[in-house]
């Protein structure tokens, strides 16, 4: 496996708070990487400035081995990287086909549909229908979202994050506030994602679902990275001591 990501020396200071230190690993090609750590460790900036949302104050990222600044969103999105934050920002309103599209609407054809920027209801929800059957979700795409379930709500999220074909998927908390079961048809998701060939990484709190579908974990405490483990090498216990700052003793 080869490096799709490589953070070198990645620091990120907030005035006199240093969020992230002198962080450096790589994330394999179409592995799934669980990003963890305790609250405040610097999970959530890390992503933040791999998805172009923060700059970092140090440090370089190359991605397929070529150095790159990722100074916003659209940066990341030429890179093939999407992001699902917490908040989902789902417009309730509105239909899962128009979730899906929303900020890049397929408009109807012809000048005047140009023009005035009628929106194609009917293309929309044929494309995501297409979507929606490869991600294996039975979701409606002429549904509005306003009644769906904190799972389907995710699940939409997620299928927005894929409409522009990404190769690597950042998602914030996916399961969190789910139920079990909606929390397992999410996991169920994110491998099916990895098995079409995307690179994932998840921040999570929810360890027993970071060994169900991460390959590895990569540990922050305070800012700094206390090791990146292969989660069939590494048992809860040690996961949770490391979360807490503690080095891994049996580390080769
Ligand atoms: N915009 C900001 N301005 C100032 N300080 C910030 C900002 N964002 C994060 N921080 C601080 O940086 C540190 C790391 O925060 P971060 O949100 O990355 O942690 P986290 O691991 O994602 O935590 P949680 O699990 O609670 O979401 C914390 O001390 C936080 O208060």
């Amino acid at each position: 496996m080869s490096s799709v990501i490589e953070l070198n020396g990645i620091s990120k200071q907030f005035g006199q708070i240093q969020a992230l230190e002198d962080v450096s690993f790589g994330i394999e090609e179409n592995e799934v990487l669980a990003l963890v750590g305790d609250n405040g460790a610097g999970k959530s900036t890390l992503i933040k400035i791999i998805s172009g949302v923060l700059q970092q104050t140090s440090g370089t990222i190359h991605i397929r081995g070529e150095e790159v600044e990722i100074g916003d969103y659209n940066d990341a999105e030429d890179r093939g990287i999407e992001t699902v934050y917490q908040d989902l920002a789902i417009a309730p309103n509105r239909t899962v086909a128009q979730n899906i599209f929303l900020g890049n609407e397929i408009l109807e054809g012809g000048p005047l549909g140009q023009l005035l920027r009628f929106v194609d209801d009917d293309a929309m929800e044929q494309e995501a229908s297409k979507l929606l059957s490869r991600l294996e979700l039975d979701l409606d795409p002429s549904a509005a979202v306003k009644n769906f379930s904190g799972g389907e709500q995710q699940s939409v999220a997620i299928a927005r994050a894929l409409q522009s074909d990404p190769n690597i998927v950042i998602l914030d908390e996916p399961t969190s506030a789910l139920s079990l079961d909606a929390t397992q048809r999410v996991l169920d998701l994110i491998k099916r994602l990895n098995e079409q060939d995307v690179t994932i990484i998840f921040i999570s709190h929810n360890l027993e679902a970071v060994f169900d579908v991460a390959d590895r974990a990569a540990i922050l405490a305070s800012g700094r990275l206390v090791g990146v483990e292969d989660l069939t090498d590494v048992t809860e216990d040690e996961l949770v001591g490391m979360m807490m700052g503690r080095a891994r003793q049996s580390a080769d």
